[in-house]
């Protein structure tokens, strides 16, 4: 039996979302965005500890305002993160002390995530050892150059939009980030690493809803969503 151990990253500046205030922090409803995702980790019974990584000026806050005043007793390192998402990752993976587990990074931008992805997510990495959450794409997708001219249509059917949880044995993610590392290659999500070492990544239905709180507009889409679901409780 494998342990899981999620990586919970809160270390972004939210620069797209233009506040004053780090996106992580910011309430929807009744508490910040990081503690709707954490709830959502600390209450699902496949997860045996959390790591959440925040950037060094909120480590205090993120300490005392969230893990602390909502009682978050999964967590049990909170860690600084890097420059860019990937280093956060990596700094955390360093601390992740049990052999034999499976590591579940996740976006703390991401609160929509439910305890259906969770589960499923985890259960197929049990067997892959590697395994995202990502849904088909709706939209038509185009490359297209810097002059804004369009070079090609990618073949629809065959495109996915990615989303987190992304789950993998200890020992892939860590040999993919250290691979990574040592050839400067920086990726936009952990997958990415791990597909250059040769591992072949599987892909779990995710949920349109599982969205990442970017940009404003994004505020107001988690919440007519949380409206619709506390309606629903
Ligand atoms: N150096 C970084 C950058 C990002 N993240 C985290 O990775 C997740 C996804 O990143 P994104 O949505 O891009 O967040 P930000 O980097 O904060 O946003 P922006 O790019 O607008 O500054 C977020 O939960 C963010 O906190 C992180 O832990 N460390
Ligand atoms: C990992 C990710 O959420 C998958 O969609 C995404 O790539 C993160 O990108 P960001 O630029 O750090 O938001």
């Amino acid at each position: 039996m494998f342990d899981n151990v999620v990586i919970l990253l809160a270390a972004g500046q939210g620069k797209r979302m233009n506040s004053d205030t780090n996106k992580q922090y910011m309430h929807l409803f009744d508490k910040p965005i990081l503690a709707h995702t954490l709830d959502v980790f600390q209450n699902h019974p496949l997860i045996d500890e959390i790591i959440v990584v925040t950037r060094q000026e909120e480590l205090d806050f993120c300490q005392k305002e969230i893990v602390e005043r909502y009682n978050f007793s999964k967590v049990n390192r909170i860690v600084i993160g890097g420059k860019e998402r990937q280093e956060s990752v990596f700094n955390a993976l360093r601390v992740v002390d049990k052999e034999n587990c499976l590591v579940v990074v996740h976006d703390g931008a991401r609160p929509l995530v439910t305890p259906r992805i969770i589960s499923e997510v985890i259960e197929n990495a049990k067997i892959t050892r590697a395994s995202i959450v990502a849904v088909p794409v709706k939209d038509t997708i185009k490359r297209v150059n810097s002059s804004k001219l369009v070079v090609e249509t990618l073949k629809r059917e065959e495109l996915w939009a990615v989303q987190t949880p992304q789950v993998f044995t200890k020992e892939i993610i860590t040999k993919a980030h250290e691979r990574a590392d040592r050839e400067n290659y920086l990726g936009t999500d952990d997958a990415s690493l791990v597909e250059k070492i040769g591992q072949s990544v599987n892909i779990v239905l995710g949920s349109y809803e599982n969205i990442k709180i970017t940009t404003q507009e994004d505020l107001d889409i988690a919440i007519n969503i949380l409206r619709r679901r506390k309606a629903c409780e």
